[in-house]
């Protein structure tokens, strides 16, 4: 079954094309990276998946809807942890976590156990009544993390998912993500991190000037090569052919 599908997706910012004829897959049940050199419009392309914006032209499906014109039904099933966002700075992360509980509609008690059970995983039982305010970089992560999957999405939609965590919970995060996978859920992230997409990722594609220019299994690569190796050497070949094509 298709979990996400992208057919001739276009995306422009006044004169700026941030997405240029995107078509995409992605079966249900994958481990999906998105890598790119800044700029190459990954988060305009989870923007549009999430139903933050709408594309200028093109077709996006996340789980059989459109997320422009459904944007609560892709709410309601997919979990979204965009970059750079924090719980709000006047609520303890108990107190997000029953606001999540409620916006999802999920039974207190079962708000309750995921709140212990998340806090234990990525270890800040200890700051769940603290303002998040006054909680440090990393430790806002994890309760956006912990917050993304309460409604145990089908579909989760991540950005560098491992910004700002120290080593110890970078392991949990993966170990927790690739179980999420394996029990047949489907995850997308945009990261730079190559090495971190080649650990988790069953699938990599990668984004150059708003267009799909490698779509590769890093499981299938041979022993000689790496991910890295072939992220540098398509964005190379890329920008090799589009100065050719410049200079005819
Ligand atoms: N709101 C906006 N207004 C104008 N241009 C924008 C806007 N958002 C993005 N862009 C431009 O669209 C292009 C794609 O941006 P996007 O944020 O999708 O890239 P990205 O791959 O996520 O980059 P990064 O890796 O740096 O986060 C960039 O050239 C960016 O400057």
């Amino acid at each position: 079954m298709t979990a996400i599908e992208i057919e001739s997706l276009r995306k422009s910012y006044g004169d700026m094309t941030a997405i240029a004829d995107l078509s995409l897959r992605i079966d249900d049940g994958e481990f999906f990276g998105l890598l790119g050199p800044n700029g190459a419009g990954k988060t305009t392309t989870m923007e549009i998946l999430t139903g933050q914006l709408s594309p200028d032209s093109g077709q996006a499906t996340v789980l059989g809807a459109d997320p422009a014109a459904q944007p609560t039904v892709v709410r309601e099933r997919a979990g979204i942890l965009p970059e750079k966002e924090s719980p709000p700075s006047f609520m303890t992360p108990r107190e997000y976590f029953d606001f999540v509980g409620a916006i999802r509609d999920i039974p207190a008690d079962a708000v309750t156990a995921q709140t212990e059970s998340w806090a234990d995983r990525l270890g800040f039982t200890a700051k769940l009544d603290t303002l998040s305010s006054d909680l440090s970089r990393g430790q806002q992560q994890k309760v956006m993390i912990a917050g993304a999957f309460f409604h145990e999405p089908d579909v989760v939609f991540i950005d560098e998912p491992l910004a700002n965590l120290d080593p110890i919970v970078q392991e949990r995060v993966k170990r927790f993500l690739r179980s999420y996978r394996d029990a047949g859920n489907t995850i997308v992230v945009t990261t730079h991190g190559v090495d971190v997409a080649a650990e988790l990722c069953s699938r990599v594609g990668v984004m150059y000037e708003g267009d799909l220019v490698a779509d590769v299994r890093p499981a299938a690569l041979d022993a000689d090569e790496t991910l890295l190796d072939v992220f540098l050497d398509t964005v190379d070949a890329t920008v090799d052919r589009e100065e050719q094509t410049v200079d005819i």
